[in-house]
């Protein structure tokens, strides 16, 4: 029987305030922040309180609606114009994810439909919510998709988190993972640790020993030995901005992952919302790459591991060419062997 998990929910709008689980101190501590403030918000963004492509455009949404409701207590009726600055501080928070300029858009294009005479909070929330509950269906029909494509016994491997934390909830990659698994067909994940933030031991690993799916965590750099053993099956990521050709930005390693596979005759699964898709950037060539802090890959856990003072390289993705992806999984459908023509036939017929 197939249960339906009820996975965390990072983000949570309640009393009038926003509430992000603070994904910094994660696994060992459970801390709660609350924002009523979008600038406080965009911060929490940029520091990666709430990271993940998706959480950070639903995330986005909801700071919207507080910096309309600011807005509207300081301007009134000129709320549309005195939004405007703080939707600019919001977009500019983190530059990869093409899921945060979607959702202030999206909001954007709510506002300028509302009456300037009226408060903006309620149907600006409602938006938000709807955008909250679409990510989280997304999630379970692409989990669904992903998992379809597994054979028995599959052996996976995952990058980063791609789970519902780095979602509304039941997460892309780890959805497909969370749905396999439920549907008895894997038998073991790998999780890369994912350096420089970990995001895989210290979020992935603890999505997945929560529900007790079968899973070892890795150095990134025993990747390459585990595809040479021939035990692995697939690689499943999420990813942060898709361009129209199918080329994907996702964490720094991935794109390493994907030529290792293609060496090994593993293959590669993109699991990722079309939100992540940016269908007016060419290819993969032209995604934005943000660069991250120094201290991020010179210290761990506040503890300097480096040289004072050394130079330091911090790319927080890196772009996979299509040539390297063997399914990209959306809510839509899923693209085969992903090219500009596959992908436009998405965008046109959808699933
Ligand atoms: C559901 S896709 C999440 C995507 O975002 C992560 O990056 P970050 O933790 O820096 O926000 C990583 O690229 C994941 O694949």
């Amino acid at each position: 029987m197939t249960r339906l998990l009820q996975t965390i929910e990072p983000i949570l709008w309640r009393d009038e305030q926003l509430h992000l689980l603070d994904q910094r101190v994660l696994p060992h501590t459970e801390k709660w922040l609350t924002y009523h403030d979008s600038d406080a918000v965009a911060e929490a963004i940029k520091l990666m309180v709430v990271r993940g492509a998706p959480a950070i455009g639903v995330t986005a949404a909801y700071a919207v609606v507080l910096a309309a409701r600011e807005a509207w207590f300081s301007a009134g009726e000129n709320w549309k114009e005195a939004v405007e600055p703080a939707l600019k501080r919001l977009t500019s928070s983190r530059p990869t994810a093409v899921n945060l300029s979607w959702a202030i858009e999206r909001m954007k294009q709510a506002c300028a439909s509302l009456s300037k005479y009226e408060s903006p909070e309620p149907v600006l929330l409602a938006l938000a919510d709807r955008i909250q509950q679409e990510d989280i269906k997304a999630n379970r029909t692409m989990g669904q998709y992903g998992a379809d494509l597994l054979d028995n016994d599959s052996i996976v491997l995952t990058h980063c988190n791609a789970g519902a934390l780095a979602t509304a909830g039941f997460g892309t990659a780890l959805g497909v993972i969370r749905q396999g698994f439920l549907d008895g067909k894997i038998e073991h994940v790998y999780v890369d640790e994912t350096r420089p933030w970990l995001q895989g031991s210290r979020l992935t690993a603890w999505e997945l020993m929560q529900e007790g799916i079968p899973m070892t965590l890795q150095a990134d750099v025993a990747a390459g030995a585990l595809m040479a053993s021939g035990r692995l099956d697939w690689v499943i990521v999420g990813a942060d901005r898709i361009a129209s050709n199918g080329d994907t930005a996702n964490k720094i390693g991935t794109y390493s992952l994907a030529v290792l596979a293609k060496y090994h005759g593993v293959k590669v699964m993109v699991v990722a919302p079309t939100t992540t898709i940016d269908w007016l950037l060419e290819n993969g060539s032209l995604i934005p790459i943000e660069q991250r802090m120094s201290s991020e890959v010179s210290e761990i856990g506040g503890h300097v591991i480096a040289p004072v003072e050394v130079p330091v390289s911090n790319p927080a993705f890196d772009v996979t060419p299509a040539s390297l992806i063997d399914a990209i999984v959306t809510e839509e459908g899923v693209v085969s062997n992903p090219s500009k023509e596959k992908m436009q036939q998405l965008k046109k017929e959808g699933k």
